[in-house]
């Protein structure tokens, strides 16, 4: 499902009631609300939201499970850190229990830090593969998601969880979750906006798959639904009626 909207204001108004109304739905019906973020800049507003009110006060913040996609191998305190921008704009902001909050260590090696934030999820859902109920995700204007850019060897991983991944052209290695992973979720939200991004959203949702190009492609949860909530400068090239 595609939804557009006039500006990134709007879009990311409906987003934060779209996350307060699933944490509710999903409290009610288990008890807990596991959600993974996504990073960049395009969320940001979102969190803020979520912790401002009248959002702030519907949100169960003491049954929420907050994970991440992907984070840089930066310290924490890394302007560049996923995690950093999501604890300034929202989780430092909530009454969220600490030990509810499970970032991606950036500061440690990138294997041993991929293999910890494995180690934290199985830890906390299990050895089968995590069911989250809110998977929010960005789209880069080359195609990527989480951290799982074209061409990459993340993108065949079919076993692990997680995995150490590359930016081509970048210098710093990055942390991300694989598609398996991604594909088990409940629901996943792809936050969409600006008029970078036409072009590739074009391809992403009216090409025929082609993963290796468009990483954003692999994401088809089998027992979940995916939607597309984009501004009106973003969706300037799709077909009507799509
Ligand atoms: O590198 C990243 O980019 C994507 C897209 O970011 P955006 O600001 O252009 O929406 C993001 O989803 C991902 O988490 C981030 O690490």
């Amino acid at each position: 499902m595609i939804e557009v909207f006039p500006d990134q204001e709007s879009l990311s108004r409906a987003t934060a009631e779209l996350f307060a109304a699933e944490a509710g739905r999903a409290e009610a019906a288990h008890g807990r609300f596991a959600v993974l973020l996504a990073g960049g800049e395009t969320p940001r507003r979102t969190y803020e939201l979520l912790a401002e009110e009248p959002l702030r006060h519907r949100v169960p913040w003491g049954r929420v499970h907050i994970f991440w996609g992907d984070e840089r191998c930066v310290p924490p305190e890394d302007p560049r850190s996923n995690v950093r921008m999501a604890r300034r704009a929202l989780l430092d902001r909530v009454p969220v229990p600490a030990g509810q909050i499970h970032p991606i260590a950036g500061d440690l090696p990138p294997r041993q830090a991929a293999a910890a934030y494995e180690a934290a999820l199985r830890a906390f859902f299990g050895p089968e593969l995590p069911r989250f109920d809110l998977v929010l995700l960005g789209l880069g204007a080359d195609g990527h998601t989480a951290s799982l850019f074209p061409c990459s060897l993340a993108l065949d991983e079919r076993e692990r969880w997680t995995a150490v991944t590359q930016r081509a052209n970048e210098e710093i290695k990055r942390i991300t979750v694989t598609a398996p992973l991604l594909n088990r979720a409940a629901l996943v939200v792809f936050l969409v906006t600006g008029a970078e991004k036409a072009a590739v959203l074009q391809e992403v949702l009216e090409s025929s798959p082609e993963p290796h190009r468009h990483p954003a492609q692999l994401v088809k949860p089998a027992h979940g639904a995916v939607r597309w909530l984009v501004d009106r400068a973003a969706a300037r090239l799709l077909r009507p009626g799509l």
